[in-house]
């Protein structure tokens, strides 16, 4: 795929306009159409041949407009929604439900309030990893609540947490199960910029040590530029595609600060807000 030079002629960008392909195949979306029902029986297309390659360890960020189908594409992929037309292969097997392999964290955190952090974690581990021996389970379930600095609050219930650790819980539990593929859908989207900017960085150090597959939907720019390796830019809705995909070439592990000193960092940030107030433009 073409590599930014970050210097260019506001005609002549070298960011690719429909499709992405990364250099080994493990997910493929190819000309995915996905329209709803109207109340009045006829059709809203939402998503319009949308075509992406991911391989099996980037991190991927998602930007677009409020309702231009981010969560409706991350759903598909997750299995939870059906695509009108178009297919989502991975490893080269359809997807058409959800499975064990593809793991969804939300904005807000769908934890089971009556069972503690261990046990939610561990609830998920028995679903998937049904061959796991009790002893391997418990390490499993143990190892994830430290990864995301719990193991002290390992015995509440999910109403004597905080946000934060609601959210560090929801992420553990779907890392636990090892999922080939993590889809998170806003993430950070409900925590204060403080416990934002922390589980930003757990969520990578995680991945920097343990590499697989992301998708991340997200609003936030720096969060994008932050954590992912390609950006995908999607058009408004209704009828949204892929408008750009942004590659992020700074090496992993990545510091904040250190980013936000390079001159490449504002380019592509300026690039991305400007493409995001361009079709806000178009749409009003
Ligand atoms: N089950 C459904 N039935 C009908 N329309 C739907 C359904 N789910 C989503 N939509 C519509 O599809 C469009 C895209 O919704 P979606 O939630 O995917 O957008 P989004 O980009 O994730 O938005 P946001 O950033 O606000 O979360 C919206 O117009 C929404 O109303």
């Amino acid at each position: 795929m073409v590599k930014p030079t970050f210097f260019y002629a506001a005609n002549e960008s070298p960011y690719p306009t429909q499709s992405a392909t990364a250099t080994v195949e493990f997910l493929v979306v190819e000309n995915l159409v996905k329209a709803f029902k109207r109340p009045d029986g006829g059709h809203s297309v939402v998503l319009d041949g949308i075509d992406l390659t991911i391989g099996p360890d980037e991190y991927i960020s998602v930007i677009g407009h409020s309702g231009c189908g981010k969560s409706t594409l991350l759903k598909i992929i997750g299995g939870l929604e059906k695509a009108t037309s178009g297919s989502v292969r991975l490893e080269g097997r359809e997807i058409y439900k959800p499975g064990s392999e593809r793991m969804m964290v939300f904005q807000q955190y769908a934890l089971l309030p009556w069972l503690t952090v261990r046990e939610n974690i561990r609830l998920a581990v028995d679903e998937v990893l049904n061959h796991a021996s009790a002893a391997e389970k418990k390490q499993i379930v143990n190892e994830h609540i430290a990864m995301v600095n719990l193991t002290a609050a390992a015995d509440k219930y999910p109403d004597e947490l905080s946000g934060g650790m609601k959210q560090r819980v929801g992420i553990a539990r779907a890392l636990a199960t090892r999922p080939k593929l993590l889809l998170m859908d806003e993430p950070f989207g409900a925590l204060d910029a403080l416990t934002r900017g922390k589980l930003q960085r757990q969520v990578l150090d995680i991945w920097e040590s343990h590499r697989q597959a992301v998708m991340m939907i997200t609003h936030d720019v720096d969060e994008a530029l932050y954590m992912s390796d390609r950006i995908i830019l999607m058009t408004n809705g209704p009828s949204a595609t892929i408008g750009e995909i942004l590659e992020v070439p700074f090496p992993h592990p990545r510091n904040i600060q250190e980013l936000r000193e390079l001159p490449e960092y504002y380019e592509l940030r300026n690039h991305a807000l400007n493409f995001l107030d361009r079709h806000f433009a178009q749409e009003d």
